[in-house]
């Protein structure tokens, strides 16, 4: 029996429309952290819907947060955090890392697990980190998920080294919390580059604005201030990794995209986007607002390092394979970490279109090559689906397979592709 996927649209000329996103993942579930930590309620306005922040509201509540609704408001009170509790962290990579140094601070134990997939996703620097700051944890030895975090309702903190060079996740799970450990948290860097140093400055940036002292000062070391975590209200803006492939469906026929709300100023890595479309030929412009891409109707070949912004790789990929000449993406080693190992799974999908697609030691070569129709599989992967939505576009016949995956960070996906597409 063959496996049926989602038909991709194709576009049938130049795509062109405008599209509203909902609110960034990684602003979101650190809203909802910081809030939780906070010394008072906060009202949160703009918080993504979508699997990866109902499990962060989920990991709170379940240790004596308070979380409610009205409108578009969402409200987190704190309360005295306890266990015991269980976490289902699915396959968000900021539930299993940042939520483990929250559950430090509560009294009791805390046993998380998640998918299948989350438990090949590396989690042994940030439970040895805790466990060097204080904190008991139980993971059977294999730095892996299931684990179990038994708090005493305080963790010592201070001084810890650690190699973040697979994810800054490390770096920022304990950034967030560091703040209400007795002696707050030194952070040390010890190995190859952390990758995603946006995600990095955006945990900074909202600690500050919360009132927390932090010094990253020194390259590799962060270190935060014990003292309270001041409640904040705060607007979420839009996800601009989720935009990607909208704005990348201009760059690839040649027609012209405009993204509403684009913020003047950000930390998410999204912020790259401009420029990155702009090496690819399209031009960018941004009124009042809102940015718009247009493609020139010819995709220029890249040679680009995405080590800061990583998590936009599969759909440069995807791009990069209508491009004319080869690209090479470099600097995302450690997206073999991600929700799949995104390298090899953009080379073994690309590949099984008729592509010509090889992995680097850290990155991709990709020659672009006629491609043909067929399952493009997604490995639970939000990003994967998205990189094939782009392909569809210019490919017939192309089938996605479980795009309903793509609710991990924009469960709207497949309607507002449609709307823009057809
Ligand atoms: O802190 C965050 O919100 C994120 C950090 C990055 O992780 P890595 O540094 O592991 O790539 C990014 O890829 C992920 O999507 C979200
Ligand atoms: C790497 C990603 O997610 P996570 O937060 O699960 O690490 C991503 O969204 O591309």
């Amino acid at each position: 029996m063959s496996e049926q996927g989602w038909p991709a649209p194709r576009a049938e000329g130049a795509v062109s429309g405008r599209v509203t996103v909902p609110g960034s993942k990684s602003i979101s579930n650190r809203a909802l952290i910081l809030a939780a930590l906070a010394d008072g309620p906060s009202h949160l306005t703009g918080l993504l819907k979508a699997r990866d922040t109902s499990l962060m509201r989920s990991a709170l509540v379940s240790l004596g947060v308070g979380i409610s609704e009205n409108g578009t408001t969402v409200t987190v009170t704190p309360g005295s955090l306890k266990g015991p509790a269980d976490v289902d962290c699915g396959l968000a990579g900021t539930v299993m890392r940042f939520v483990p140094p929250v559950a430090a601070l509560a009294d009791g134990v805390v046993a998380f697990d998640g998918d299948e997939y989350a438990r090949e996703r590396p989690m042994g620097v940030i439970l040895g980190a805790l466990r060097a700051l204080g904190v008991q944890i139980d993971d059977g030895g294999t730095g892996r998920m299931p684990y179990t975090v038994s708090g005493t309702g305080s963790v010592r903190g201070g001084k810890v080294t650690l190699d973040a060079s697979g994810s800054s996740q490390f770096v920022s799970a304990l950034l967030l919390a560091g703040a209400r450990y007795d002696e707050g948290v030194d952070i040390r860097h010890d190995g190859k580059p952390v990758p995603s140093q946006p995600h990095l400055d955006m945990s900074v940036a909202m600690l500050r604005e919360r009132g927390v002292q932090v010094d990253d000062a020194e390259p590799n070391r962060w270190v935060v201030a014990p003292g309270p975590i001041q409640a904040r209200d705060t607007a979420i803006e839009p996800d601009l990794s989720n935009a990607a492939p909208f704005l990348a469906a201009a760059v690839v026929t040649g027609g012209s995209v405009t993204v509403t709300g684009w913020p003047a100023e950000t930390t998410q890595p999204g912020g790259q986007l401009p420029d990155i479309f702009t090496r690819f030929g399209a031009s960018v412009t941004l009124t009042d607002s809102d940015l718009t891409v247009r493609g020139s109707g010819r995709v220029a070949a890249v040679d680009l390092d995405l080590s800061e912004v990583g998590e936009l790789s599969p759909v440069i990929a995807a791009v990069a394979a209508f491009a004319d000449g080869p690209s090479y993406l470099r600097g995302i080693a450690h997206l073999r970490n991600h929700e799949t190992d995104r390298l090899a799974a953009l080379e073994t999908e690309f590949n099984a279109l008729g592509g010509d697609v090889t992995q680097l030691e850290d990155g991709l070569a990709i020659r672009p090559k006629p491609l043909h129709g067929g399952l493009f599989r997604t490995y639970a992967d939000h990003r994967m689906a998205h990189a094939a939505a782009v392909v569809g576009l210019l490919v017939d016949d192309l089938q996605i397979e479980n795009i309903a995956t793509t609710a991990k960070t924009l469960p709207e996906f497949p309607e507002m592709w449609s709307g823009l597409v057809s």
